[in-house]
């Protein structure tokens, strides 16, 4: 089921003007419905809806992208800054699953702010004949829910083993060559959760990741699927993780080893040869580095791959993540068995976590991040929370060692939700 009110019935009125420095993005979000996009201080965050689309079909890419060029085809712009982020902008997140029961959606705030390479500005968005949201730039203090307990979500950390174990057999079976496999935990809090606490407590521990919040989705994601921005193309691709023990000697020896893990490099390999293969029909030339760097992250570090392109084909930011999704790194080797042994063995509704997240601007431009270390909030329970982490699994596979890393992948959101 798809729902969008028809652009062409209320063309949006769209003005986007240089601002001094209001302060840390983050901190400018009223108390609404937040949408943020920051990395390092820099990005956009925005508030209120001018407009929404929502679809939960199998084409769910295809529609979303189709509604938005009418949008944007329909709308009355003023952009005086004109940088990729600028004049409309529409945040999203999709299902990981194209059978997912959960919609995928695209959320144009009502007011933006976007800074980059010290640059400032603000955006307005509204229906045509609605007056435009005042930008109220003013800082905001969120507070944090109080006491939180976690319990199972779908399933025991002892049953997700042996899941893990289920899945090693599989693979030893030639089913397939990796599966990425994931499990939730679910958060009760004292009081309501702010999302904008989440985000905080995310970028001031993991600056080097993308803080996201798209329609009650919220995380820090070390993973970039793609970023387009005028005619380049670039993409973060992880797969192979080892988790830190605080010491920063042994975790030097540790990332040593990682580079070296036979295990990890292939699990790594998988997920580089699949955007690779993905990309190359939409570039013109394509740099895929020969071997990984170590991305080093306050709770886990993780073979690394940067893949640039020049594109080809014209294609938006919102077409390439719909044809690199889901990589590797989140689905498995070869794709379609490992969806299909995903839908077999994890035992839940992955919802929106593992499927692109991020925006995209009216020219197409944009990013999109694949939703890891993150949660979704309950819209009926204000008081609730679902995390999410995964781990991919090959040949040499360990299910304890696969639930400890699981355990470390989970560790962002619930630091930032108990403040710690
Ligand atoms: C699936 C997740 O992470 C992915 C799996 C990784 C791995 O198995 O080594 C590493 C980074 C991500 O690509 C997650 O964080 O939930």
């Amino acid at each position: 089921m798809t729902v969008a009110p028809s652009a062409a019935a209320a063309p949006l009125v769209v003005r986007t003007s240089e601002i001094d420095d209001p302060g840390p993005l983050l901190s400018l979000l009223p108390d609404q419905p937040a949408a943020s996009w920051v990395r390092q201080g820099e990005g956009i965050v925005g508030w209120g809806e001018a407009a929404r689309f929502e679809s939960s079909d199998t084409d769910r890419f295809e529609t979303a992208q189709a509604w938005w060029r009418e949008m944007v085809e329909h709308a009355v712009v003023r952009d005086e800054v004109g940088v990729p982020g600028t004049g409309a902008v529409a945040f999203g997140s999709f299902a990981f699953d194209a059978r997912s029961a959960r919609s995928s959606v695209l959320t144009l705030p009502s007011v933006l702010v976007g800074s980059r390479h010290g640059r400032t500005w603000v955006t307005t968005i509204a229906a045509q004949g609605v007056l435009p949201a005042a930008a109220d730039l003013s800082v905001h203090r969120a507070s944090g829910p109080g006491p939180v307990s976690f319990a199972d979500g779908s399933m025991s950390a002892a049953n997700w083993e042996l899941v893990i174990a289920n899945a090693v057999e599989r693979i030893a079976a030639g089913d397939v060559d990796k599966v990425v496999l994931a499990r939730d935990l679910e958060a009760r809090t004292a009081g309501p959760i702010d999302v904008r606490w989440l985000l905080t407590g995310l970028a001031e521990r993991y600056p080097g990741c993308w803080t996201f919040a798209v329609d009650g989705l919220v995380g820090a994601t070390p993973e970039l699927l793609v970023r387009l921005e005028r005619g380049l193309v670039h993409s973060r691709v992880l797969a192979g993780t080892i988790r830190r023990t605080g010491d920063d000697e042994h975790d030097l020896a540790l990332a040593g080893s990682l580079a070296r893990s036979s295990k990890d490099l292939e699990e790594h390999e998988y997920a580089v040869r699949s955007l690779a293969e993905a990309l190359a029909p939409h570039c013109s030339s394509m740099n895929v580095p020969e071997s990984p760097f170590v991305l080093h992250l306050p709770n886990v570090m993780h073979l690394a791959t940067d893949v640039a392109g020049v594109l080809a084909d014209g294609a938006t930011s919102l077409t390439l993540a719909a044809a690199l999704h889901p990589t590797a790194a989140v689905g498995g080797t070869p794709t379609a068995a490992a969806i299909e042994l995903i839908r077999e063995l994890e035992g839940m509704d992955r919802g929106r976590y593992a499927g692109p997240v991020g925006w995209t601007d009216s020219t197409g431009d944009g990013e999109w991040g694949i939703a890891l270390r993150c949660a979704e909030t309950d819209p009926s329970d204000p008081q609730r929370l679902r995390l999410f982490a995964g781990c991919g699994i090959v040949a040499g596979s360990d299910p304890e060692a696969e639930l400890a890393e699981s355990d470390a992948k989970l560790v962002p959101m619930r630091d930032a939700l108990s403040g710690a």
